[in-house]
């Protein structure tokens, strides 16, 4: 293991401010570190935007050694590597899209045992390579590995028993290096996620620092619109958001500091997600042509088009206000002024609403985050993950893959109730699915708390019945879905 920087008396509210250029630590944020860098493996799990990378990032700069990351997406990567190199940070990462020149370089740093790079993010698909490990094993005799951070560590119980088996592998680390200190963080994990977690990375629990922190979110305000199949929402959505707009102009205040800050009142950054790829594309076409500056973002997309995409509405160009997304832009993004997130249809799992809702306010101003719930839609994902679960358990480990499949399930169900739910505190129905031990107070951020009749009164209206989804089903319409 290598030497601590913290027996040396660090000071890290030093690196807080000189590095990242933040004022203060956030609560906890100081707790996990010195942990971290006690050299105690720490489990972190707290809200969406609390400031998690923070707690292996800090370490990682202030540390001897080198902290190897693993993190599921390309996108979440990216996004990371691009602040941490704006704060001056040696950082890289190997992925599908790093040059084979690049990756070279990075092994050839690793190889020689004192590594400059101070953090390097991998996917856990890399981590199972044996070049990989033989050059984790150098640097680790030469006590220059300093700690594994896994960041969006409930993958490794959502995706690790069936499609992405490597997350299982991830015990390699523990097995292999047992004195390097582990730190996994998550927004979102039930108790069972958790024990998986810990289970899976061989993780000792008697030595395991845990910190389990609220999910809420008080900025964010949950709404469920109900629908039908005969119903184009598109109007409801594009009155809102010139609702939005209008509000912009016609406040004087509002209007003066975007005069002062050369801003565009149509500048009201947002995200919608839909199930379906064809439909992000469809959906931001028909954005465009009523002059609302959308672009599409799914796995289908080149990389040149999803860079730009991504670059364009990160820096709050025109033409990129929204973005079209699948579940491929989700976790981890990080901009800061995301004023709404749509979801145009129920997604798959409660925690994936939970993840991409996250996108929104996370400098802390209000937000909004919409739900358009239609029984049929429900039927569809219902249909959809059945479909992938089946694909999901012809392969091996047919028993973990199918544990898995009945706690999607039981995922898709609970946002279902969420979504039906008109007699209850958004927020309060959230912390309640992740087990949170308080119960959030509210301060009229929902649908409930604003108007619960007229939330009850629009179920009643917009939702189609019971009856006709049956029939629905039984006559295979969402069977082509
Ligand atoms: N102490 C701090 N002071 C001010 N800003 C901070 C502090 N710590 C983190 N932040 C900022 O908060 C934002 C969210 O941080 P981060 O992306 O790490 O969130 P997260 O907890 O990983 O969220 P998610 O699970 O949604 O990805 C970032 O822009 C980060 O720079």
């Amino acid at each position: 293991m290598p030497a601590r920087r913290l027996e040396q008396n660090v000071d890290i509210d030093f690196t807080l401010r000189k590095v990242f250029g933040k004022d203060s630590f956030r609560p906890v944020q100081r707790e996990v570190i010195t942990c971290s860098l006690e050299g105690r493996d720490v489990f972190l799990q707290a809200a969406t935007s609390f400031g998690k990378s923070l707690c292996f990032q800090l370490p990682a700069v202030v540390d001897f050694g080198i902290t190897i990351v693993i993190s599921p997406l390309l996108a979440l990567m990216n996004n990371q590597l691009a602040s941490m190199q704006r704060a001056g940070i040696k950082v890289a990462t190997i992925n599908s899209t790093t040059k084979y020149t690049e990756k070279n370089a990075i092994l050839d740093d690793l190889k020689s045992g004192h590594p400059r790079i101070r953090l390097l993010y991998v996917t856990p698909e890399y981590c199972e390579l044996d070049y990989f490990r033989k050059a984790l094993r150098i640097v680790h005799e030469q006590c220059e590995l300093a700690r594994i951070a896994i960041d969006e560590a409930h993958c490794i119980s959502e995706w690790g028993h069936d499609f992405r088996p490597s997350f299982k592998k991830l015990d390699f680390f523990k097995k292999e290096f047992p004195s390097v200190p582990m730190i996994c963080c998550t927004a979102t994990a039930t108790q069972r996620v958790r024990d998986d977690i810990v289970d899976t990375l061989a993780l000792d629990r008697l030595r395991l620092r845990s910190f389990t922190m609220t999910t809420h979110r008080p900025n964010l305000h949950y709404e469920v619109r109900f629908k039908n199949d005969e119903e184009d929402h598109y109007h409801d959505f594009t009155n809102w958001l010139k609702a939005c707009y209008n509000r912009r102009l016609n406040d004087p205040r509002r209007n003066l500091e975007l005069t002062q800050r050369r801003e565009r009142v149509t500048n009201v950054a947002g995200i919608i997600y839909t199930l379906f790829r064809k439909d992000t594309e469809a959906l931001a076409a028909r954005l465009c042509a009523d002059g609302i500056g959308a672009k599409p973002y799914h796995a289908g997309l080149t990389t040149e088009q999803k860079d730009d995409h991504l670059a364009g509405w990160v820096a709050n160009k025109e033409g990129y206000d929204i973005i079209v997304a699948t579940t491929a832009f989700g976790m981890g993004i990080d901009k800061e002024n995301v004023r709404f997130v749509i979801h145009w249809q129920i997604p798959k799992s409660f925690e994936g609403f939970y993840q991409e809702a996250g996108r929104a306010g996370r400098d802390a101003k209000a937000a909004c985050c919409i739900l358009y719930y239609s029984r049929e839609d429900r039927d569809r994902a219902a249909f959809l993950l059945g479909r992938e679960n089946e694909r999901n358990l012809s392969g091996p480990g047919f028993a973990r893959g199918k544990e898995a499949s009945v706690q999607r399930a039981k995922s898709l169900q609970a946002l279902i109730s969420y979504c039906e739910n008109v007699g209850a505190c958004r927020h309060q129905l959230i912390a309640q699915y992740f087990g949170d031990t308080t119960l959030p107070k509210c301060d009229w951020a929902c649908d409930w708390h604003k108007d619960a009749d007229k939330l009850f009164r629009s179920k009643e209206e917009h939702l189609a019945s019971e009856e006709w989804c049956a029939t629905q089903r039984q006559s295979g319409a969402y069977d082509d879905t």
